[in-house]
């Protein structure tokens, strides 16, 4: 399956509830093909900054664009064409099988009611195929446990042929194997990603920089060595830590004690 990465910008982007500043004064520019995550302690404002990137949460100043266009002046079937996201939790309790929920990633693209055409089905059947849900294919959706959930959404979003593809905690539900498997996975694609990650460690070894948010700012952003200095882990994350290399990857490690 070939999707063409797009650019991503957030331009001073801030987000506000009545007076509660959730959000304040994010910049990123984010190349074609890039991933990026996104990390911060819990209520640091990673879910509410994704939500301004697929256009649920609308900046209350600053500028979001994806390949140069302001997805807050474009309609929003354009961003659904555009932006592809995998959220925590979604709902399960509709009746629909694992094939019904993926090809539901086609809808942006299509008419309502219109009829899978061949390239719908063909990109539906290659995402089947990449995500290992064959054997789940016809599977009531619900029945599914949550790692097969997750398998699943990320198909969803990948038939949408998103440019930008938003995960907000991917490998939640995931056990070890499954979270190195689908971040092995969604990085081969050369897709550009932002990933809200909790593992310090897998944000290292997947993603090309690294955003350290906290109380709704950006405390740090560059190279995951660059971000997950001590200094940063003991400030944002209250933890004593050691940062070592992983002898396999090459990739910062950190060692709380
Ligand atoms: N609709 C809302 N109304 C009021 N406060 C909100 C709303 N949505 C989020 N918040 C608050 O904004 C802060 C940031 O929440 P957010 O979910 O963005 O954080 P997060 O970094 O994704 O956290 P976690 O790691 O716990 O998932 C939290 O304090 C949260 O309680």
């Amino acid at each position: 399956m070939s999707i063409a990465p797009g650019s991503l910008q957030l331009e001073n982007v801030s987000f506000a509830i009545g007076e509660r500043t959730l959000v304040r004064d994010v910049s990123l520019s984010v190349a074609p093909g890039e991933m990026i995550g996104l990390i911060g302690p819990n209520g640091a404002g990673k879910s509410s900054l994704l939500r301004t990137i697929y256009r649920t949460n609308r900046p209350s100043s600053g500028r979001v664009t994806v390949n140069g266009e302001n997805i807050w002046q474009r309609p929003a079937s354009w961003v659904a064409r555009h932006v592809g996201a995998v959220l925590q939790d979604m709902p399960a309790e509709f009746p629909l099988t694992v094939r019904d929920v993926i090809a539901m990633g086609r809808s942006a693209h299509k008419r309502l009611l219109e009829a899978d055409s061949a390239h719908d089905r063909a990109l539906i059947e290659a995402a089947i195929d990449l995500l290992q849900l064959r054997p789940l294919e016809t599977r009531a959706f619900r029945t599914l446990s949550g790692g097969e959930r997750q398998r699943t959404l990320v198909a969803r979003a990948l038939v949408q042929q998103p440019a930008v593809l938003v995960l907000d905690e991917p490998t939640n539900h995931l056990d070890i194997h499954h979270q190195l498997q689908l971040l092995r996975f969604v990085r081969s694609l050369g897709i550009t990603v932002v990933a809200a990650l909790h593992d310090l460690n897998l944000a290292a070894m997947f993603c090309d920089r690294i955003m350290m948010l906290h109380q709704g700012e950006m405390i740090a952003t560059g190279a995951p060595e660059a971000v997950l200095t001590e200094e940063n882990l003991t400030n944002i994350f209250r933890i004593e830590a050691t940062l070592v290399r992983n002898p396999r990857t090459n990739t910062i490690w950190v060692m709380p004690a």
